[in-house]
């Protein structure tokens, strides 16, 4: 396949080829170097490995071209350009199913994983769950879940040490996300119960992304009696009841007419009651299964992305003081004496909103999303890819694209000025995807941007710690591999 798409693919578009395509040869042949080839590869990957170690190096400046060995025979083509970007996500192609295929064990077929009808069904009920109405009183539960960590963060600054950002930011952003979803009142960044599902969510994550990398264990069964694997089907088991059993209560709850009025008088409706009273147009709402994988989608797709997205703009922010200065005068600005951030501000945050994206394009917290074509695929520039081919739209290459971003390492808000915004082309930035499957959270998410950075930015000047630079690692999302260094200096 490498061969037949000839060498001007390798200059073009796309940045790696990675050979995917089942080897036409006997099945007998096959059953014989099956053996062989395992073995092969299982030496080739501990070869790759010590390869890999340059990563740290490559990934500042190509991220994409370091290699990742998920399986023998296949072609990952990664794109980069917004024109064959635009063609793809206009598309309907599935998703590949690999990297879901491990997540479904623990989340279930939720709107990450569906496809056809039944996605289309699922987000269809979904969408009015995040309609502003229904986000609008959310943002006091932000502003509250900020405060506590910004609390704890009070405490520790008195150090004269930095603090790692990334695990009590990630803790926010799950408590933020649980209370949104299933209006759970214990706070996740105190309370034992909340602390062991954090605990429980990382370690599930960190055994998905081992498995990815690791092709031995793409085998179900090898995995199944793998020391990880057990571990996998045991957190799962945890994870799951912790769900249904919210889940249950709630319906249980439901059947009963003073809970229903209780719940119109609410102060605010969380992910699950919206669902729970979601209707197709033929009158059919989700199953229990249905609503427990959903709920544990917005958990999963929910909080990760946007804990990353907030460390990295903070750790943008410390590099950059002149745009966390300005960031900061706007916000008090329009705060006046005040120290919550209300749905009107939301608007009135110009600068702030112009850094946040920016961090988002410099750090995309998903850095690459892939379809399996349905159909052949031809570019405006008369290219053309086969039915079967994977297609890797890979998000940091495209924000990294020097023919799209002048010096794209550099921090550069105004990038997102009205101005320069129209003149770009609108697939050049892309960190909630585009086209039919979009990011159906990006509103709550940048929700929680703008209330994060604000609050923060009032009590707290960020400042970086050259001792501890961080390293960008491609994990579920984007991480760092030693974590987010920071001094927090208090106001007074
Ligand atoms: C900064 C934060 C976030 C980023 C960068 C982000 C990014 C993305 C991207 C790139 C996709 C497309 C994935 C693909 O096509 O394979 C996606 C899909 C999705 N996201 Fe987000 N996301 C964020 C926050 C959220 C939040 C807060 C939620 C839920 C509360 C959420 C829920 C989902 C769901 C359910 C999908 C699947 C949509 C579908 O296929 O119909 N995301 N997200």
């Amino acid at each position: 396949t490498c061969y037949s798409l000839g060498k001007s693919w390798i200059q073009g578009p796309c940045i790696s080829i990675w050979i995917q395509r089942e080897m036409l040869v006997g099945k007998i042949f096959l059953a014989l170097a099956a053996q062989l080839t395992f073995l092969v590869l299982f030496l080739l990957q501990f070869y790759l490995e010590k390869e890999l170690q340059q990563f740290d190096m490559l990934v500042e400046k190509y991220p994409c071209a370091f290699p990742r060995w998920v399986g023998a025979f296949q072609v990952l083509l990664n794109i980069y350009d917004p024109e064959y970007v635009k063609i793809l996500l206009n598309r309907r192609d599935p998703k590949i199913q690999l990297g879901y295929k491990f997540i479904v064990p623990w989340v279930g077929k939720g709107l990450l994983s569906l496809e056809g009808k039944k996605w289309y069904q699922h987000r269809h009920l979904l969408t009015p769950a995040f309609h502003f109405s229904i986000l609008k009183p959310y943002i006091h539960v932000i502003n509250d879940s900020v405060c506590r960590m910004l609390d704890a963060w009070g405490k520790l600054s008195t150090q004269d040490s930095s603090v790692e950002i990334c695990e009590p930011i990630r803790l926010m952003t799950l408590d933020s996300i649980m209370k949104c979803a299933f209006n759970v009142q214990t706070s996740s960044q105190t309370e034992s119960f909340s602390i062991n599902y954090l605990s429980t969510v990382t370690k599930l994550s960190e055994l998905i992304f081992h498995r990815l990398h690791s092709y031995l264990h793409h085998n179900d069964l090898i995995y199944r009696w793998s020391s990880q694997g057990q571990e996998f089907q045991a957190l799962c088991q945890i994870a799951h009841q912790y769900a249904a059993k919210i889940i249950q209560e709630r319906r249980e709850a439901l059947k009963n007419d003073s809970e229903q009025d209780k719940i119109r008088k609410k102060k605010y409706l969380d992910f699950l009651d919206v669902l729970l009273c979601a209707k197709s147009e033929i009158g059919e709402g989700l199953s229990d299964e249905e609503l427990e994988a959903e709920l544990n989608t917005f958990v999963f797709g929910g909080h990760d992305t946007t804990a990353s997205s907030l460390s990295w703009l903070f750790y943008c922010m410390a590099m950059n003081p002149d745009h966390q200065h300005q960031c900061r005068e706007e916000i008090r600005d329009i705060l006046k004496s005040g120290d919550t951030i209300t749905w009107d501000h939301l608007d009135q945050m110009p600068y702030s909103t112009m850094c946040i994206k920016e961090a988002l394009r410099l750090y995309p917290p998903e850095i690459t999303i892939a379809r399996e074509l349905s159909k052949p695929i031809t570019f405006p520039d008369g290219r053309s890819l086969p039915t079967g081919m994977i297609v890797v739209l890979n998000i940091w290459a495209l924000h990294h694209n020097p023919a799209v971003w002048e010096n794209p390492q550099v921090f550069d808000p105004q990038r997102f000025s009205q101005e320069n915004s129209m003149k770009r082309h609108s697939y050049a930035f892309l960190p909630f995807s585009a086209g039919p499957r979009n990011c159906i959270g990006q509103q709550f998410a940048m929700l929680e941007l703008k209330v994060g950075l604000a609050l923060t930015l009032l009590r707290f000047e960020l400042v970086s710690d050259p001792e501890k630079p961080p390293i960008p690692m491609p994990h579920l999302v984007l991480r760092s591999k030693n974590g987010i260094h920071l001094y927090l200096k208090p106001f007074h």
